[in-house]
């Protein structure tokens, strides 16, 4: 079975860093080698700036317990773009061009020298564009690795996850887990959301409370 994981979003802003950085710590604090990775990244501001403090590279490598530099940035998020778009619209702004082979043998790659359990994070939803041409999921096939999903707790939750999960089944692609991050403000327990979606789909779902750990049986489900 494959040890390494890919962190789908059923949205955007919904908890896919939130989760992998819970992750990382639980399975680090087991005495586990656990590698979290941000390839591809838009949203981020430059290493200099305050607010780099808030990106998802820098909330990653602080849970690996790795200090900010440009070669640790570089090694988790060699991608990176500053606009809050989508990847292909924020390199566009940049007049540069991201290509699927290039980031999936970069991915294949540290998969193939990992000690250890790589988590990759993906960029917004699952099918968010990451390239001109592609989606998270064309991405995520590439891989061939099992997926993480995470959603949220708001209202039209368990229609995004359940969506994902089809999109997922329907390809081949192995669900491992879903996980439930509550959303500010939701107007149910996130535990209701999760109970919805766990009367649909056969792949185990956790229950992630605002501010909370790593739920217990997660990390038992991440082999290496
Ligand atoms: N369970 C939670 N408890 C507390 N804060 C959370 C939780 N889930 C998400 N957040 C917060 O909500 C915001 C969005 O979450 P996060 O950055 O993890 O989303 P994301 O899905 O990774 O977004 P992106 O698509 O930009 O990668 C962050 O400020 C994060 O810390
Ligand atoms: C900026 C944001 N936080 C993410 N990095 C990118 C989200 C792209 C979502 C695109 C879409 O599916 O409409
Ligand atoms: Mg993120």
């Amino acid at each position: 079975m494959p040890r390494h994981l890919f962190i789908a979003g059923a949205g955007t802003e919904i908890g896919k860093t939130y989760v992998t950085a819970a992750l990382t710590r639980r399975l680090r604090a087991q005495g586990r080698t656990v590698w979290a990775l941000k390839p591809l990244a838009s949203g981020v501001p430059p290493l200099d700036d305050p607010a780099f403090a808030d990106s998802d590279t820098a909330r990653l490598l602080a849970a690996q317990g790795i200090p900010v530099s440009p070669e640790s940035v570089a090694a988790c998020s060699p991608w990176r773009f500053a606009a809050p778009l989508s990847p292909d619209q924020a390199a566009a702004r940049e007049g540069r061009e991201l290509a699927l082979a290039d980031l999936a043998a970069w991915c294949r790659e540290r998969m193939a020298q990992a000690q250890g359990t790589l988590l990759i994070e993906g960029v917004g939803g699952l099918m968010s564009p990451v390239t001109d041409e592609a989606t998270g999921l064309d991405w995520l096939k590439a891989l061939d690795v099992p997926a993480l999903l995470v959603a949220g707790s708001h209202l039209g939750a368990i229609s995004h996850a359940l969506t994902a999960c089809e999109s997922l089944r329907l390809h081949g692609v192995p669900l491992r887990a879903v996980v439930v991050s509550e959303s500010p403000d939701a107007p149910a327990p996130a535990e209701i959301v999760a109970a919805a979606i766990r009367l649909r789909v056969t792949a185990p779902v956790f229950c992630l409370e605002r501010g909370g750990p790593c739920p217990d049986g997660l990390a038992a489900l991440v082999r290496g």
